[in-house]
């Protein structure tokens, strides 16, 4: 039979059987070779499987896996010197963010775009907790609405306490696989909780096939929201991936800057000091936000760093 992977420890993986709805305990047979990657999961939540019933206490073996349409990866923590895919087969990424109690910085918000883009997985911001708001953090937020927005990206306000714009975003969830993304404190877990009917039960049904002991709560869960739509939970996963980026490559992550790269008159132009630069004249002319291109200085002198 097959199914999707709602969990991935990289020992164990939990699949979810497209015949009987009913979740496995399943092991590997055989090599899955995940190409020019080392990885400490061979098999990914969202991943669509080929499973066999052992016959007892709802075990199985996964046989084959069909291939991803994308995926994520982060650094194993408990793996040297190999990554652990987060989740594959997204159709989309939303980052939780907050402008008050906690205030998410641009630079964080940016380095989850940038990988999105990287991903080529389409990112939506949901700034939550807006009942906080007082009129000159409402102030702010259109503005920083509106810069996203203007660069592309859809931007949803919420709150997860009053329930206010929380229709918009189920809306969002319809028919789509979505990754939730947040830091601690912004209401990932309470937007969560309200956005998947029955959390608790379908939490308490995963967390029974967990080792004794074993804390598995940095590793991505996937939920059923609706028909076709599924959450995928990152708990204690800050960011959204790690990507290996050339310092030529940062710039096209960012899609305003993207769309003038080849107005710079040179072709390998970090957009620095270089003369002719037309990122740099955009940046003056007001035409890139200027946190924008902070946060792409910053990456770029990350990468300079890992030199
Ligand atoms: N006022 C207000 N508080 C909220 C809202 N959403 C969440 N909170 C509160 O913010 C705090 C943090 O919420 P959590 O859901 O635990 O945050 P989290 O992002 O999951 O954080 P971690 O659990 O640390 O990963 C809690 O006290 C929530 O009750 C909201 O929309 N408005
Ligand atoms: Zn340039």
């Amino acid at each position: 039979m097959t199914g999707t992977v709602v969990k991935s420890t990289g020992s164990w993986y939990l699949v979810r059987s497209h015949t009987n709805g009913q979740l496995y305990k399943c092991r590997l047979r055989g090599k899955f070779k995940n190409k020019g990657l080392k990885v400490s999961n061979p098999i990914a939540v969202g991943d669509e499987v080929t499973m066999e019933d052992e016959g007892e206490m709802h075990q199985g073996v996964i046989t084959q896996i069909a291939p991803r349409r994308n995926y994520i990866i982060r650094r194993s923590t408990h793996k040297a010197h190999h990554a652990h895919i987060v989740a594959s087969n997204l159709d989309q990424a939303f980052l939780v963010v907050t402008l008050v109690s906690p205030r998410t910085s641009f630079g964080f918000i940016d380095r989850f775009l940038v990988t999105a883009e990287a991903y080529d997985i389409p990112a939506t911001l949901i700034f939550n907790k807006i009942d906080l708001y007082d009129q000159e953090a409402l102030n702010y937020l259109s503005q920083v609405v509106q810069l996203y927005g203007q660069i592309g990206y859809a931007c949803f306000t919420c709150s997860a306490h009053t329930g206010e714009g929380l229709p918009q975003v189920r809306e969002l969830l319809t028919g789509n696989v979505t990754l939730f993304s947040g830091h601690s404190g912004v209401g990932k877990s309470t937007l969560v909780n309200t956005l998947v009917p029955d959390l608790e039960l379908k939490t308490s049904e995963i967390s029974a096939f967990s080792d004794k002991g074993v804390h598995t709560t940095t590793f991505a869960e996937m939920f059923e929201v609706g028909p076709d739509t599924y959450l995928i939970d990152t708990p204690g996963i800050k960011e959204l991936g790690v990507v290996e980026m050339k310092r030529e490559e940062i710039g096209h992550f960012f899609p305003e800057m993207r769309e003038r790269l080849n107005q710079c008159r040179f072709h390998n132009c970090l957009h620095v000091n270089e003369p002719g630069c037309a990122v740099q004249a955009a940046v003056k002319q007001g035409k890139i936000a200027l946190p924008r291109y902070e946060s792409y200085l910053s990456l770029l002198h990350e990468e300079d760093s890992h030199r």
